[in-house]
């Protein structure tokens, strides 16, 4: 038996060997819909981390999107520089994040040297109304830079597409729960929505990486659903058991993963995972970029998280103090924050 089976001999579950197929749920057929909630629970609960297929977000609507924002690293740092929005403690943090400005890690109170990637940031674009004007920091409004043309169009229809799958995906877990399809749609209706497109990539003149320097640092998502598309490179990498496996979605495949509040509502039935990027080997010539974009779905800050009733019994009692979702997102949040000051701000490399 080697270190990487588990008693029985056999492998620890990985992402790769249970993909889920959505295309049941679209169905709307019953029987389906549980089929898919069961695969659903089995990945939320042995990994924290699915693959998905038939998860219908059009290709043409994701390539669009990710071209602008492949154009948008492509320019002259100085015009990125200008899209940096300020930092506000206790809230959605958008715009441009510059290289070497943050170390995910510090999330989790580990202070490691900056992460090696760029990001720009948006947010959700119909937050209007009372119950985000409550909370106006967790719903900042995007400002649209004049380059790349046609970035806001092409963001909307990733947006929209990437909300209706999250509810696809909502649904089957609240069913998985036992809690009923609407069950997490509704508490998530009004939750803060981002977006954060990574470019990982080794700028000219960029030393290697230090010692314990990565991509991105380890880390947990701090919301309820992350999903993630990447162009293929290999470097994701989620925490099991001792070690780190690889996760390396195939063509067409999106990943999806559970946040700390969720893993907290599920009172631990479902894992929020760890998760990490890897530089490129060291031998490696030329820029090697890396390209993701992640949606997040968190919780509404005014909702309470506490076990649902389902996921406590008698052999598993509550294990988690009930927190409002905006003390915990601040407190995570402001990790975040710390780690840029300690980077030195956007100079950080
Ligand atoms: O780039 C990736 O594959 C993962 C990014 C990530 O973990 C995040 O944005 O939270
Ligand atoms: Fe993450």
């Amino acid at each position: 038996m080697t270190r990487e089976q588990g008693p029985g001999g056999r492998r620890a579950a990985s992402v790769h060997d249970a993909p889920v197929d959505l295309s049941g749920w679209w169905s709307g057929d019953p029987a389906a819909r549980k089929a898919v909630a069961a695969a659903v629970d089995r990945a939320c609960h042995e990994t924290g981390f699915l693959l998905l297929e038939g998860h219908g977000v059009p290709d043409d609507v994701m390539n669009a999107f990710v071209a602008r924002c492949d154009e948008f690293f492509a320019l002259p740092e100085p015009v990125k520089l200008a899209c940096v929005a300020p930092k506000v403690p206790d809230g959605n943090n958008i715009g441009y994040t510059a290289f070497g400005e943050e170390a995910s890690a510090y999330t989790g109170d580990n202070q490691t040297p900056p992460d090696l990637f760029e990001a720009m940031s948006f947010s959700r674009s119909d937050a209007e109304g009372a119950p985000f004007d409550r909370h106006r920091d967790w719903y900042p409004a995007n400002a649209w830079p004049a380059r790349p043309a046609g970035w806001e169009r092409a963001y909307r229809a990733y947006e929209a597409a990437m909300a209706r799958l999250a509810d696809a995906v909502l649904g089957a877990m609240g069913l998985a729960l036992g809690m009923g399809e609407r069950w997490l749609v509704d508490l998530c209706a009004d939750a803060p929505l981002s977006t954060r497109a990574n470019f990982y990539t080794r700028p000219a003149g960029v030393r290697n990486p230090l010692p314990g320097q990565l991509r991105r640092g380890e880390h947990t998502d701090f919301g309820v659903l992350t999903l993630l598309w990447t162009d293929g490179v290999p470097g994701l990498q989620i925490r099991q058991g001792d070690e780190w496996r690889d996760v390396n979605p195939g063509p067409g495949q999106l990943v999806a993963n559970i946040g700390d509040l969720l893993a907290m509502w599920t009172n631990g039935r479902w894992t929020s995972t760890l998760h990490r990027v890897l530089p490129p080997p060291a031998n490696a010539t030329g820029p090697a970029a890396r390209r993701s974009i992640a949606y997040f779905v968190d919780a509404y800050p005014g909702t309470l998280i506490e076990p649902v009733p389902t996921c406590v019994t008698a052999d598993t009692p509550a294990r988690f103090t009930p927190i409002l979702a905006g003390d915990w997102l601040n407190t995570r949040a402001r990790r975040q924050l710390a780690s840029t000051a300690a980077a030195g701000g956007i100079t950080g490399i």
